[in-house]
């Protein structure tokens, strides 16, 4: 894997701008379509796609389309501030400490033996891609995601963030439960020294078995928009108090309830504003802290499944070109239920119910405890079957989909280790069925931490990847992708998609999308898996 910024041979040199030499970078694109110089990478990408027609007797007509991007990648990797709101909860405490001991190269007693620091589940550092062929052996090479594009390193990322809970990280990384001791034990002191930002927090928005955390509050109510401005302060002084170039905010505080949408309230930008100026009581903290973000083009992700985009949310962050991104970790239940259901539908196995039980005890299942924020849950997990479900009319009919149950329940002794109970039952070839029953003892903290990663690392990725159309006038600049991110379905339960576009859940069609958008920037094609080169022949 090509040096990081840190490395004595830096990836990126004294000023993070990524050397031109190509020698510093694992592979060099050699095509007419992709220009290299210090500051960028240029390409121009043909887009193949196939336009379909229908007549009146039903029967479609298909066209091959060609359309030209041009795409520019600036290689510079900036130094890259992340701010969690819940930086104190499991995930936070996670992080953190383990970002810390991956930069320290770490290594921990465990009951197994020695243990050494890793990003594994994290796509974006323990994943790979396939660059192409080996040109004499045809044999496959396979290179680390992370060098696809010159994106930020996790080890160089400075961390920090709000919670409602005044605990040091240290102790709250001791109420979390998640890590070994003898891990803790080594960034404890670093840890200590780490005291979260005080926040906002809305009792109606949460469970109220999480009141006798709230003890870190910034004071007021959100009229007058005193808590949009004082979290745009917080932002701008952490950025300038570590010397930052950018900052990436991301949800990761508890599950709050839906809002309810009101016309005249935050159905559109310029009422939400109103809204919050006036202090209405339906705009929620995670919606106050968007729009904090949005107002000075922060990226913003909601790691947690209620709609923080309400409408006149999303239509700020259209008006202001900033980033948004979200719903909800895809972690573990969720996340195997979204390939294991791609995998049956596409085998044309009829799957006609799902009964997806889990039991937790950590503070995220005391929070989901409560109806109004499981519901907030039950949505984000139950709606992630119904791209692959609608795109098969051949098993199911219109509006036909399977049976589809989410339970959860709060059982503290098991603490962050998720007990995840499903059974798949669908019809087979003549009248025959299969079940199949997993138990999946999912670490939630431990799997959803790779993601917060993932998330911030793509989202900076993406906020330095700008294209035009070639059929655009020469001298028209280039834009920035859509400001909603959808090319982070990967890591998200239910992604969130521009208005009117549709919502991809299968967990293959999502990493594909992600990993052939990054390719399409160096100029290479979208892998086909075909290997016709070792078939014709
Ligand atoms: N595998 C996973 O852990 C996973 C997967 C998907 C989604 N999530 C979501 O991630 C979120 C965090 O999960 P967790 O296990 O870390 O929960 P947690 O309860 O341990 O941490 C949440 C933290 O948020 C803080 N908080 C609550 N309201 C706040 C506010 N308004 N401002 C600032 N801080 C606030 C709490 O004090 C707490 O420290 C939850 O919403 C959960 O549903 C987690
Ligand atoms: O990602 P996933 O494992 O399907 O879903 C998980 C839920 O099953 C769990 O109850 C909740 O506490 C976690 O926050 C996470 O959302």
């Amino acid at each position: 894997m090509a040096p990081h910024a840190n490395d004595s041979v830096g990836y990126a040199n004294g000023n993070g701008v990524a050397s031109t030499s190509s020698n510093n970078d694992l592979f060099i694109v050699n095509s007419p379509n992709v220009t290299y110089t210090d500051e960028e990478i240029r390409s121009k990408y043909t887009y193949r796609t196939t336009s379909v027609t229908k007549d009146g007797n039903g029967k479609y007509t298909a066209t091959p389309k060609e359309t030209i991007y041009n795409f520019k990648v600036n290689r510079k990797v900036p130094k890259v501030g992340v701010m969690l709101i819940g930086w104190g909860g499991n995930n936070g405490t996670t992080v953190t400490a383990g970002i810390m001991a991956n930069r320290r190269g770490l290594k921990w007693e465990t009951r197994e033996g020695e243990c050494a620091s890793n990003y594994y589940g994290s796509v974006v550092m323990s994943s790979t891609v396939k660059l192409g062929t080996d040109s004499k052996t045809g044999k496959e090479i396979n290179i680390p995601f992370h060098d696809l594009l010159p994106m930020v390193h996790p080890n160089d990322l400075v961390v920090g963030g709000w919670d409602i809970s005044k605990m040091n990280l240290a102790e709250a990384m001791d109420r979390a439960a998640v890590l070994d001791p003898t891990l803790k034990y080594q960034v404890r002191k670093e840890m200590a020294s780490m005291v979260p930002l005080p926040s906002i927090y809305y009792p109606d928005f949460i469970a109220a078995n999480q009141e006798g955390r709230a003890d870190n509050l910034i004071p007021g109510s959100k009229a007058s928009m005193a808590h949009v401005e004082q979290i745009r302060k917080d932002i701008r002084e952490f950025k300038e108090n570590n010397g930052l170039d950018k900052v990436i905010v991301q949800w990761t505080a508890n599950t709050e309830r839906y809002a309810d949408i009101i016309e005249g309230v935050n159905d559109t930008a310029d009422n939400l504003l109103k809204s919050i100026e006036e202090g209405h009581e339906e705009v929620s903290p995670s919606t106050v802290f968007a729009v904090a973000c949005i107002l000075d083009k922060v990226p913003f992700i909601n790691g947690s499944p209620q709609n923080t985009f309400v409408p006149g949310a999303i239509q700020l962050a259209e008006k202001h070109g900033a980033f948004v991104g979200g719903d909800d970790f895809k972690s573990g239940q969720t996340k195997m239920k979204s390939a294991l259901v791609d995998f049956l539908i596409n085998a044309g196995i009829k799957l006609t119910s799902i009964a997806s039980y889990n039991h937790l005890g950590n503070n995220d299942g005391m929070n989901l405890s409560s109806q109004k924020q499981f519901r907030s849950k039950e949505i984000s997990k139950s709606n992630v079957v119904d791209d692959m479900v609608a795109a098969n009319t051949v098993l199911y009919k219109e509006g036909e989909h399977p049976d589809h149950t989410v339970v959860i329940k709060y059982m503290p002794a098991v603490g962050d280790n998720k007990r995840a109970l499903d059974e798949y039952y669908a019809e087979i070839f003549m009248g025959g069925h299969q079940t199949i029953s997993l138990f999946n003892i999912c670490e939630d903290s431990l799997l959803a931490s790779p993601l917060i990663i993932d998330l911030v690392v793509v989202a900076e990725m993406m906020t330095r990847i700008q294209w035009k159309s070639e059929s655009e006038e020469e001298n028209t600049d280039y834009g920035n992708f859509h400001s909603v991110l959808s090319v982070l379905s990967y890591m998200l339960k239910a992604p969130l998609t521009p208005s009117g576009t549709p919502v991809v859940n299968a967990l293959a069609k999502q990493r594909n999308a992600l990993t052939n958008i990054f390719r399409a920037c160096v100029g290479l094609e979208p892998e086909s898996d075909m290997t016709l080169e070792h078939k014709l022949f």
